[in-house]
């Protein structure tokens, strides 16, 4: 079988059409199911997030399926270890042809930086993330942690020093956008999980936003799971998502 031809990371990173600002996250417990999913979007995505469950799963033998099907891949690990272990780990994955790939910013400084050396060793290594506040926390949950600032205050910290140790951008919710661009500027590629369609529940999200919200704030790519991936009709609810992302 002729693999279908792959985009560049520049081109697929910065492209501004609707199908490039946004991520279908892959939340599912084997390739076998991501795989028919993926097919039942009959292409009308090009990004697909693998996390934590799916990667556990599948490994890199599913990056390659998802790329030999002309998909963008983010690799949402959200690494967060001590700076040798996490440097280590990006050198691993840079082979697997991820686009995107996640660090959790709270690492702090010496991790980040070690992440971001790394990343940068290799021409082919993903695109760098920094995991600002999870979407799925609010002020009391930070409270439980022992951060006494809302999310907006701990965000824009984290994304100061993420920015400063070389990461290519962030993921935030969509009410940090707006804040974040007014004192970091248009560069940072600004990934934006916890978006819900009007209607849909909310689940364990607590920091949420519509795709128009989200794409109004002044966000790069959206990152939508459940939405898509327990609807009915999953290649519809997504054309719908981008119809509205292209809207804005
Ligand atoms: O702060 C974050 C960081 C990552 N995520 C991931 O995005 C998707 C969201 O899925 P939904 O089903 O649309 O809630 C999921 O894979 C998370 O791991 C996030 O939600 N928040």
């Amino acid at each position: 079988m002729i693999a279908a031809p792959q985009p560049t990371h520049a081109a697929a990173v910065t492209a501004p059409n609707a199908a490039d600002r946004l991520a279908v996250a892959l939340d599912f417990p084997t390739a076998a199911q991501a795989i028919a999913f993926v097919d039942s979007l009959e292409g009308s995505c090009r990004w697909m997030k693998v996390g934590l469950e799916l990667y556990c799963a599948a490994g890199n033998s599913l990056i390659e399926t998802l790329r030999n099907r002309g998909m963008n891949v983010f690799l949402d690990l959200k690494l967060h270890d001590i700076p040798n272990t996490v440097a280590g780990a990006i050198r691993t994955v840079t082979s697997a042809g991820a686009s995107l790939l996640t660090v959790h910013a709270a690492g702090g400084e010496a991790m980040l930086r070690a992440a971001a050396e790394a990343a940068a060793e290799n021409v082919n290594s993903p695109r760098l993330l920094a995991v600002t506040v999870l979407t799925s926390m609010d002020t009391s949950q930070l409270t439980g942690i022992g951060i006494h600032d809302t999310p907006a205050t701990q965000v824009l910290r984290l994304a100061h020093l993420a920015t400063a140790c070389g990461v290519d951008g962030l993921v935030c919710s969509a009410e940090e956008v707006a804040p974040i661009r007014q004192t970091l500027g248009a560069i940072p590629y600004l990934v934006v999980p916890g978006i819900r369609p009007t209607g849909s529940p909310t689940g364990d999200q607590r920091r949420i936003a519509t795709p128009a919200e989200a794409i109004q704030s002044g966000a790069s790519m959206l990152v939508v799971g459940r939405p898509i991936t327990q609807s009915q009709n999953p290649a519809e609810t997504a054309r719908v998502i981008l119809a509205e992302i292209a809207s804005v």
